[in-house]
């Protein structure tokens, strides 16, 4: 059986605690030896990050410096169009293969708004969906007949790495009251984001006057 490769993609603009926590989480549930962060260089559907690519890839690095949990793959800064997963997914799943388990974890509000993902009903052609629970986003999709394509490939932890593809499971994960949106908007307030960031990440922000009140 091969160990199931896990990535996690974001904006991370920046990185915080709650992808952090999570990603953690869901290590230790899947038994992962490997998290990698995919942070997008043009990401769909959202406004643009206020953080550069360089900076939010140096933001990473200070998150993870001492979880050897973590890596950083860079590909999608390479490519100047917009961010689309399935093209990443298509190019990982070429270098490991047809039948490796592949897994990427997105938090729930992710997955409430997957039916507006590029070629969304491929994704899981290419690997399964790994989900975080998210306070205040709903536990069911509004769209019945996108619930029921949620609902028609959900999954368990042990099945996971039997398959390549084709599952959504969703992680027990603990809930984490964290945004990037509010962490930006409380920097800009000149507010404290202690609990929120890991320190290199503030001390990052602090040095660079990343995020600074405006
Ligand atoms: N607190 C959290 N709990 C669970 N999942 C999360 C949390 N924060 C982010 N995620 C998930 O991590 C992935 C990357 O998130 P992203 O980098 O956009 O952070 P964000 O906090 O959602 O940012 P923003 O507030 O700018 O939208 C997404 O799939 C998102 O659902
Ligand atoms: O492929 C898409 O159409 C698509 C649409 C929205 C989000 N994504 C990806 O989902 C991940 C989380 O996105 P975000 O915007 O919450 O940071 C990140 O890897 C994005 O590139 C992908």
């Amino acid at each position: 059986m091969s160990k199931l490769s896990a990535w996690f993609g974001g904006t991370f603009d920046p990185i915080h605690n709650g992808h952090l926590h999570c990603a953690r989480e869901i290590a230790s549930l899947l038994d992962l030896d490997n998290v990698t962060l995919l942070p997008n260089n043009v990401p769909p559907h959202r406004p643009q990050p206020e953080a550069t690519a360089a900076q939010r890839v140096e933001l990473l690095k200070c998150a993870i410096q001492d979880d050897p949990l973590f890596s950083i793959d860079r590909r999608e800064l390479d490519r100047d169009t917009p961010s689309w997963t399935i093209d990443t997914l298509t190019l990982l799943r070429k270098e490991i293969g047809e039948t490796a388990p592949l897994a990427f974890i997105i938090g729930q509000d992710s997955l409430l708004s997957i039916n507006q993902w590029e070629r969304w009903q491929e994704i899981l052609e290419y690997c399964h969906l790994v989900v975080a629970q998210r306070p205040g986003y709903s536990s069911q999709h509004a769209d019945n007949k996108v619930q029921s394509w949620i609902t028609r490939h959900l999954t368990d932890a042990a099945s996971l790495p039997l398959q390549p593809c084709g599952g959504i499971f969703l992680a027990d994960t603990s809930l984490y009251t964290i945004s990037a949106t509010d962490i930006r908007r409380r920097l800009h307030l000149g507010l404290s984001c202690q609990d929120l960031l890991p320190d290199a990440v503030i001390e990052y922000i602090a040095d660079t006057g990343l995020y600074r009140p405006c």
